[in-house]
């Protein structure tokens, strides 16, 4: 490896590519949302246009999936004409022991949860960083919200003991809109020691519309690592 390129970008290359190389002739695919995911979505354009598989077709979890399948040429579809989902791959922002996860950092979570969830095998994507042993400890947790509920929803999860910020465009000025055209806060909790309980209990807060814990949904977690300056790939099933 030569120390001009980027070890975070060859993990998350290396790892991209190892999903798409689990997609099968004849799948319907969820498409992740993040970095690591556009991998797989272009290698697996790659391989549909060399002719390694075939006839597959793509269910986008965000606008920014969906534009990169296009550019890739591979072919969606939408809920409404399909009556399962073969394989989903997903990227996440942390992982812990139990294959639970915190999404959501590029605000894709309630799109991406439907999908994730309907897959048959719902396979993750992350580099070594995103490894926890518990969930909250890097990443704050993102609950996307409808604007006109914002102030209650943010006294109802301060109340639960969390602190939220609404999440601000980078480049943009204001805050972040969904794909959903709603808003999301980022939460910062001491400690989640019941990830189920929390995910019901804020998505029970009227005006929530999803939060990004997935809790018992990932079937594998592919870990892209450095090994021997080498990018490799690690499976937790
Ligand atoms: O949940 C997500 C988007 O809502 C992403 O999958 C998550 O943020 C990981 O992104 P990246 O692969 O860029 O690190």
């Amino acid at each position: 490896m030569s120390p001009e390129q980027d070890p975070v970008k060859l993990m998350k290359q290396q790892v991209g590519k190892a999903a798409a190389d689990r997609v099968k002739s004849g799948s319907i695919v969820g498409l992740g949302t993040g970095s690591t995911t556009a991998y797989t979505i272009q290698f697996l354009g790659e391989r549909l246009k060399s002719g390694e598989i075939k006839d597959i077709k793509g269910v986008p979890t965000s606008f920014q999936a969906s534009v990169l399948a296009k550019e890739y040429g591979i072919p969606l579809t939408t809920l409404d004409e399909i009556d399962h989902i073969d394989i989903a791959i997903d990227g996440a922002d942390e992982v812990d022991p139990h294959k639970n996860l915190i999404k959501g950092g590029g605000a894709a979570h309630t799109r991406e949860k439907i999908v994730d969830c309907l897959a048959d095998q719902f396979i993750v994507v992350v580099d070594g960083s995103k490894i926890v042993d518990r969930l909250g400890s890097t990443f704050l947790l993102p609950v996307e919200v409808m604007p006109m509920a914002m102030t209650p929803v943010m006294a109802a999860i301060t109340k639960l003991g969390g602190k939220p910020t609404l999440r601000m465009g980078v480049k943009k000025a204001g805050p972040v809109i969904t794909d959903q055209g709603n808003m999301v806060i980022d939460v910062k909790f001491d400690a989640i020691d019941n990830p189920a309980e929390l995910e019901k209990t804020l998505n029970n807060i009227p005006g929530v519309l999803e939060n990004g814990l997935f809790v018992g949904v990932a079937d594998v977690i592919l870990v892209g690592e450095i090994k021997d300056g080498q990018p490799v790939v690690r499976e937790i099933s």
